[in-house]
């Protein structure tokens, strides 16, 4: 086999879809598979995915990428894995089944019980933030694996006995290519485990004492190892799997951020801006939270200060599948471009709640500024605009904790082929917008982290050199406008807090057998 034809594999497994890509010695792209599954929405504020489906969603994407690409197994150096973060999956180790669909991440179903959970212990929503980083929230995977095993009968016991395992994707993924039931590994990285809210930031190993207060029994957490070394083979492609990053530090590595004081902010479901602060753990005062950036083997780990934001890209498919009002994603630009501005209407997309910086469970979305003037081009444009301004407030909260001064940000995601949302964003924000000629920069981090740690690459140095600029959006509204529309935004979230009651939200269901 000629040396050319070497490659690298990224499954990057999302909120929306699992895409397997193929990628060359030189960084650039070869082929991609892509495969959308089924979102779960069994009732107001409950989100699943279903694991198997996701399984042969995977396998089918790869082979669809490397038959494109030409390419069979013998060709791969390795396999780096990237994945939606925090999404819960519990499933049986003698058998591989599920025990129940995985929770993902926007699911707000642990409102009840993270509300217990702060005012049990002292700090309340910050109990235990001086250890994972993370305040109390639907959003992390500790509480999501409490209602399973409070939820499905026989769980407890059987956790407790061993025969259960508890990982989010890139757990479920890896013990699946590696065998499954006959020998599969039961790893995750740092970066992921750092959002379980189980993992002690400075010691990178689960903490009994968050366990044992969300009532999680150690026996089914994976091992967590570094984000760039060889965890085991995949059974039928042969390659080492030697990468894993949950897919925001995936496109912070791709994206080569890689000094303190670097950002991205990538543009999907949700949004999630990270900033790089090297191997300082830098606490939030302003609503962020702290995470681990990436590990490449034995190195020390590299930190990072995160602004999560629920809902973004999801705006525009809710407009799409729930109201109607486009049929493809990329009309909204089309309806948005019809007019010059949100004519006083702010659309507020707190679906789960509101993340980065409020972390308030019980706000819900709004529309307002409504009058007879509005109409749908408006609300179109209102919608691209929330994505904007929620960067805005996580960007700020960046700037406070940090104290560094983002002077421009690189951005990524699927969203980002959106010119008006791009230039807006730069008017809004007041610094220049950059998008690099690679866009799949998930994908792109975790096939360098695999590719580093079997030599392929030589290091971080191969992806400064493979980034390259291409397009920038330069800001070019007033700055009188641009705090006025700023400061209408602020006034409508703050009529979306407040809004879930106790009786407001069904029941829960009853209990399902493990
Ligand atoms: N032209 C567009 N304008 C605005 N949003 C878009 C456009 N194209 C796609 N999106 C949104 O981008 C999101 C998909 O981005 P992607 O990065 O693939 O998501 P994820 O990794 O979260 O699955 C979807 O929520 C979709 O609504
Ligand atoms: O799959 P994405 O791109 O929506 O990312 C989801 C995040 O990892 C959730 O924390």
């Amino acid at each position: 086999m000629r040396d050319s034809e070497r490659c690298v594999l990224a499954i990057d497994q999302g909120t929306t879809s699992t895409r397997a890509i193929v990628f060359t010695r030189d960084g650039q792209i070869l082929a991609v598979g892509q495969k959308e599954h089924d979102q779960i929405l069994p009732r107001a504020g409950w989100v699943e995915h279903d694991p198997v489906q996701i399984w042969d969603n995977t396998r089918e994407v790869i082979g669809t990428a490397l038959g494109k690409a030409d390419r069979t197994a013998g060709d791969i150096a390795a396999i780096g894995i990237t994945n939606q973060r925090e999404t819960t999956v519990v499933w049986e180790r003698s058998t591989g089944r599920p025990v129940h669909n995985a929770i993902v991440w926007q699911d707000t179903r642990t409102a009840p019980l993270v509300a217990r959970l702060g005012s049990d212990g002292d700090g309340g929503a910050d109990r235990f933030k001086d250890v994972c980083g993370l305040p109390l929230a639907t959003y992390f995977s500790g509480p999501k694996l409490r209602w399973i095993l409070d939820h499905v009968e026989g769980a407890r016991e059987r956790a407790e006995a061993g025969e259960l395992l508890f990982g989010t994707m890139d757990s479920w993924l890896v013990w699946n290519l590696t065998g499954g039931p006959d020998g599969g590994v039961h790893v995750t990285d740092v970066t992921n485990a750092s959002r379980t809210m189980l993992m002690d930031l400075r010691t990178l190993t689960w903490s009994e004492e968050v366990a044992r207060d969300l009532g999680v029994p150690l026996a089914m957490l994976p091992q967590i190892r570094s984000s760039s070394e060889v965890y085991g083979h995949s059974t039928r492609l042969g390659a080492p799997i030697a990468g894993i990053l949950g897919d925001q530090q995936a496109a912070t590595f791709g994206q080569a951020c890689f000094e303190p004081g670097m950002s991205k902010n990538t543009y999907g479901t949700g949004n999630f801006m990270l900033l790089n602060t090297g191997t300082d753990i830098v606490r939030s005062d302003h609503g962020l939270v702290t995470t681990v950036c990436y590990q490449l083997g034995e190195q020390d780990p590299v930190y990072a200060l995160e602004g999560s934001i629920a809902v973004t890209g999801s705006l525009v498919q809710w407009l799409r599948d729930n109201i109607g009002l486009i049929t493809d994603a990329s009309q909204i630009e089309d309806l948005a471009r019809r007019v010059d501005d949100n004519g006083g209407c702010y659309v507020v997309p707190a679906f789960s709640g509101l993340f980065a910086p409020y972390w308030k469970d019980d706000a819900r979305g709004a529309i307002v500024g409504l009058t007879r003037y509005v109409n749908r081009n408006h609300i179109a444009r209102a919608a691209l605009e929330a994505t904007a301004y929620q960067t805005r407030e996580v960007m700020e909260a960046m700037n406070a904790d940090s104290g560094v001064e983002v002077t421009e940000l690189r951005v990524d995601g699927g969203m980002v082929v959106n010119e008006t949302l791009m230039q807006f964003q730069a008017d809004i924000l007041g610094i220049d917008v950059v998008r690099p000629q690679i866009v799949e920069t998930t994908a792109l981090g975790a096939a360098y982290a695999a590719g580093i740690a079997v030599g392929f690459w030589d290091g971080e140095q191969a992806v400064v050199d493979s980034w390259t600029e291409g397009r920038r959006w330069t800001p070019q509204l007033d700055e009188v406008e641009r705090e006025r529309l700023f400061r209408q935004w602020k006034k409508a979230v703050r009529r979306t807090f407040d809004w879930v009651d106790e009786d407001t939200e069904a029941a829960e269901p009853p209990a399902a057998h493990a």
